[in-house]
C-alpha cells in the first residue's frame, strides 16, 4: 500500500428526478471535496436521480455508454487527480429484451478510466407501512456478482439494501476488502431504527472501514407533480474497524471530509481476529 493514510470525501445528495440539474450540484461537491484535499470521493446510490415515475425514467435513462452524468464524472475524476465512487446510477440496461434498470456502482480511477462495476445485488422489496411500500425489483434487475477491487484501498462494493445481508461483507472482507463502500438512498423509517447500527457491525464484523456516502431529505419530482415525495434519511457514515462512527453527514446536502488511518484494519483483527474463525455446522 503507498500509503497508510487516506483522505476521504463522502458527498451527501437531495437528487430530484432529473439528471441534467443534479449533475451540476453533484460535480459541484465533488470539486469541494477535493479542493479540501480528499483523495478518494464517494457518492451515494441514484447519483443521477430518484424517481417514482416508471414512463419518466423510460425516457430519461441512458446505457452506460452514452450516459451523461457517467461521463462527466469521468471527465471530473481525471481533472481532479482523484479515486471516485460513484455510488450508483440508474441506467438502461444492455438487454434491449430486459425493460429493468440497472442501479449500477463505479470505481473511477484517477486517469478518468473505469475500474469496477458492481451491480446492486439484493433487491429493497418491502412493505414498511400502509402508505410506504417499495418493489426496486419492478424496476431494477439485481446483479450476481460481488466485487473487491484494488482502488485507493482494497475495497469491497456493495449498494443500501445490501447492508442487511451479512454474509455479503463477510465474502468481501475475507476476498481481502479492507474498506467496505455502501451508498445508499436509506428511508427515514428503517434509517433512524438501523442503518447506524447495521454499518457498525458490518465494520465490526470485517475489520473493515465501512463508508457509506447518503442520499437525504425531500426529493423533488419537477417531471412528476403529484407524486407523493419521498424522503430519505441521509446521516452519510464513515465507521472504522474497531466501529467507532468518524464522521457522520447529518441531514443536508454537503460534504463530509474524514482521514482514514488503514493500519487500523490490521490493529482490529488482530485485537479480534473472528474473521479467521469460521467453522462448519449441521443444521438448523
Ligand atoms: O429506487 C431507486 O431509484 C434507487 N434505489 C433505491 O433507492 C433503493 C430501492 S427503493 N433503496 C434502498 O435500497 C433503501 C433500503 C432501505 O431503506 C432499507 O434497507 O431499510
Amino acid at each position: 500500500m503507498a500509503s497508510e493514510v487516506l483522505k476521504v470525501g463522502l458527498v451527501q445528495l437531495c437528487v430530484s428526478d432529473d439528471p441534467a440539474l443534479n449533475l451540476p450540484v453533484t460535480a459541484g461537491l465533488i470539486r469541494e471535496a477535493a479542493a479540501a484535499g480528499a483523495e478518494f470521493v464517494l457518492t451515494p446510490e441514484a447519483t443521477n436521480l430518484l424517481s417514482p415515475d416508471s414512463a419518466w425514467k423510460e425516457q430519461v435513462l441512458r446505457h452506460e455508454s452514452e450516459d451523461p452524468t457517467l461521463a462527466a464524472l469521468r471527465a471530473l475524476a481525471a481533472e481532479l487527480g482523484i479515486w471516485l465512487l460513484i455510488g450508483s446510477l440508474s441506467l438502461r440496461a444492455e438487454d434491449p429484451s430486459d425493460h429493468r434498470a440497472l442501479n449500477r456502482s463505479f470505481l473511477i480511477a484517477p486517469d478518468g478510466q473505469i475500474a469496477a462495476r458492481y451491480d446492486k445485488i439484493h433487491m429493497f422489496d418491502v412493505t414498511i407501512s400502509e402508505v410506504e411500500s417499495y418493489r426496486e425489483s419492478a424496476g431494477f434487475r439485481p446483479g450476481s456478482q460481488a466485487v473487491v477491487v484494488n482502488g485507493p484501498a482494497p475495497l469491497g462494493l456493495s449498494v443500501c439494501y445490501d447492508v442487511r445481508f451479512a454474509y455479503l461483507y463477510r465474502k468481501l472482507a475475507q476476498a481481502g476488502a479492507r474498506i467496505l463502500t455502501v451508498p445508499a438512498a436509506f428511508n427515514d423509517t428503517t434509517g433512524a431504527a438501523h442503518w447506524e447500527v447495521l454499518l457498525r457491525a458490518r465494520a465490526i464484523e470485517t475489520g473493515c472501514f465501512v463508508l457509506a456516502p447518503a442520499q437525504c431529505g425531500t426529493h423533488p419530482t419537477p417531471h412528476s407533480e403529484n407524486a407523493r415525495p419521498r424522503r430519505t434519511w441521509g446521516h452519510s457514515l464513515a465507521v472504522a474497524p474497531w466501529g467507532e462512527v468518524l464522521a457522520d453527514g447529518g441531514t443536508e446536502p454537503g460534504v463530509t471530509l474524514v482521514t482514514l488511518d488503514l493500519g487500523a484494519v490490521d490493529g482490529a483483527r488482530s485485537r479480534v481476529p473472528s474473521l479467521t474463525h469460521d467453522r462448519d455446522f449441521t443444521g438448523p
